[in-house]
């Protein structure tokens, strides 16, 4: 783990002493956009685009997710990193399970961030996309990857499925806001945690979080009603590594997700919606966290479960549900 100053490599962790023991997610700070409804925004174009992720990450995640769920994977190729983020950061060493830099044929992930910039300073972070055309970096923001990849490449697939639709836009915010805040973000915070009161905190405040979740889950299909949103996709990328990873490795283990019943029935739905399941690594998600914290996991042994089986049967279809919104 790493980050770059000034266009060098800096060997360094997550500096929890700083902030009284706490995790302090720095925020992403490239932030170019694709579309049509910005002014100096990138013109949508296939082929035009590379999606740099890592399939342990649950932020890489939601754009991956939505790059599959918009038929967006002819337009926009993907590499994905090892799963072992060491000393250098996130690579692309194909022994360990790369799939290599297709696009710019470095070995290390901070080498395209100083091609876009040589005196960059910031963290080196998935999801990042990438312009073939300029050598630029776009934006790396999964947030923002979700949105543009909302809407962006319309025009050219021809695809009017809405996962943020206006009259539930006021909803999927405050949805989105909690579980970024408790859940996507509060394992990283508990997980992280160098002291124990903060770590009490976080873990608190995300059980708290996934009770209102399961709550919320037990009364309809999905987090903003009867269509599969965005706000579904984001709490997904969590809830899946949950039992495998942060229950265990995060120290998040009031409860697994199997515990709750609506919440483990919603996973199963999503996990088996069409495409999504393939988007799935239990071997890079389970890899990287074990043994990419040596100050959590010092031995790196990876733990041989749990068994999720996530294709069982759910019992989601009780609940009215009308799959993903799509505009006129
Ligand atoms: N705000 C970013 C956060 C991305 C992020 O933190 N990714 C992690 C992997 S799960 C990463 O690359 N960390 C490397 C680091 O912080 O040095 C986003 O959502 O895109």
């Amino acid at each position: 783990m790493g980050l770059l100053i000034n266009g060098e490599w800096h060997e360094q962790g997550y500096d929890t002493a700083r902030h009284g023991g706490e995790f302090v997610r720095e925020s992403a700070k490239l932030r170019d956009w694709i579309g049509s409804e910005a002014p100096d925004a990138l013109p949508p174009e296939a082929g035009r685009y590379h999606l740099y992720v890592s399939l342990a990450c649950p932020w890489a995640h939601r754009a991956l997710i939505m790059r599959r769920l918009k038929g967006l994977a002819p337009l926009i190729d993907v590499s994905y990193t090892s799963p072992l983020m060491g000393s250098k950061g996130w690579n692309y060493h194909e022994d360990e399970g790369s799939s290599g830099d297709a696009v710019n044929g470095v070995t290390y992930h901070h080498e395209l961030y100083t091609r876009h910039d040589p005196g960059y300073t910031g963290r080196v972070t998935v999801p990042m996309l990438w312009d073939k055309k300029r050598g630029a970096i776009v934006n790396n923001e999964s947030a923002e990857l979700v949105r543009m990849f909302n809407t962006a490449f319309d025009d050219i697939t021809g695809d009017t499925r809405d996962f943020y639709p206006p009259a539930l836009r006021d909803t999927v915010e405050a949805v989105n806001e909690d579980v970024y805040e408790h859940i996507n973000n509060g394992v990283y915070k508990a997980g992280f945690a160098t002291e124990q009161a903060v770590y009490d905190k976080h873990v608190a405040a995300l059980f708290e979080a996934l009770e209102r979740m399961e709550a919320r889950l037990g009364e309809q299909r999905y987090l903003a009603g009867e269509y599969l949103t965005e706000a579904d996709i984001r709490l997904f990328t969590t809830l899946v590594r949950f039992d495998a990873v942060y229950h265990g490795h995060f120290k998040c283990n009031l409860r697994r997700i199997e515990d709750y019943p609506h919440l483990s029935n919603y996973l199963r739905e999503l996990y088996q919606w069409p495409g999504v399941a393939e988007t799935v690594s239990m071997t890079h998600i389970q890899r990287h966290y074990y043994l990419s914290h040596p100050s959590i996991n010092p031995n790196g042994i990876v733990p041989a479960g749990p068994l999720l089986a996530l294709d069982r049967p759910h019992d989601r279809d009780r609940l009215t549900g009308r799959g993903i919104y799509r505009r006129e």
